[in-house]
């Protein structure tokens, strides 16, 4: 389990972005984080992956399975908002960069990260450079890229954000699928209402000015019966709070 505890965050000239923000990612739990523009969901993110800019003044710990951590760790994978592939590498070559500077070997990554081109739409496309493909194409990549890490803690920014509805179903489903297999904690970031209630398991809701945490809501129907109908009352619910906090 992965626990932040009381993280706040300043700009450089004293403006409270962040305050007070404490929660928990349980293993095989994917946690849904929804909020306004510029609550402060993706520096919560930046901090966790350790890339949070450097003017920024940060207080707060985070624990994983009980030991404080410092940041970055190798426990946590990080899809940015932006894709953030190399221009220069290939599209094999960037998806397998994850694993490879984790030591995994430069032909087992490939292998690795190839099987899975096809589930990811990617086939035929081991070779081209990241201007060949499209932004949705770029972003299952990334995706991949992130995937294959053998991290326990999973950090998603709007992963599925550049994708058709069906390929974004299709992703979801093999996210579900694959934490069901291979449980990790996930915190993943969306503004899609809809995405939050069909895959997550817990969504936090964060207000902004400052950035906190107003909601934490557990969704304990399971995934097999979500349905457009059966969460309305939870998406009316969580878009009453959106409201309400914009
Ligand atoms: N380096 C920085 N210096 C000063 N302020 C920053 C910096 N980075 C982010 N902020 C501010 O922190 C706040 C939170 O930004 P953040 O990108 O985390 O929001 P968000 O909820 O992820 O937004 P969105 O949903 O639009 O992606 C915003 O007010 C933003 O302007």
């Amino acid at each position: 389990m992965l626990e932040v505890t009381d993280l706040t965050i300043r700009s450089s000239s004293g403006t409270v972005l962040i305050e007070d923000l404490s929660f928990d990612l349980v293993t095989g739990r994917l946690t849904c984080l929804i909020g306004p523009s510029g609550c402060g969901k993706s520096s919560v993110l930046k901090w966790l992956a350790g890339v949070l800019s450097g003017e920024l003044r940060v207080a707060g710990q985070a624990r994983l399975h009980g030991a404080e951590m410092s940041l970055p760790h190798p426990a946590i994978a990080y899809q940015p908002q932006q894709d953030t592939l190399f221009p220069w590498l290939t599209i094999l070559e960037n998806a397998s960069l994850g694993l490879e500077i984790r030591r995994t070997g430069r032909s087992i990554a490939r292998d690795r990260v190839r099987a899975l081109f096809p589930t990811f739409g990617l086939e035929g496309h081991e070779r081209s450079f990241p201007d060949q493909l499209s932004g949705g194409m770029r972003q299952r990549a990334a995706f991949l890229r992130t995937m294959v890490q053998k991290s326990c803690v999973l950090l998603l920014d709007e992963p599925f954000s550049a994708l058709d509805a069906v390929t974004r179903l299709m992703m979801q489903g093999w996210l579900t699928g694959r934490l069901a297999e291979d449980p990790r904690s996930v915190l993943m970031v969306t503004h899609d209402l809809f995405e939050a209630t069909q895959i997550a398991d817990r969504v936090l809701v964060m207000a902004a000015d400052p950035g906190r945490i107003v909601s934490d809501i557990s969704i304990t129907t399971p995934r097999a019966d979500r349905t457009e109908v059966s969460l309305a009352e939870t998406r009316l619910s969580l878009r009453s709070m959106l409201l309400e906090n914009t």
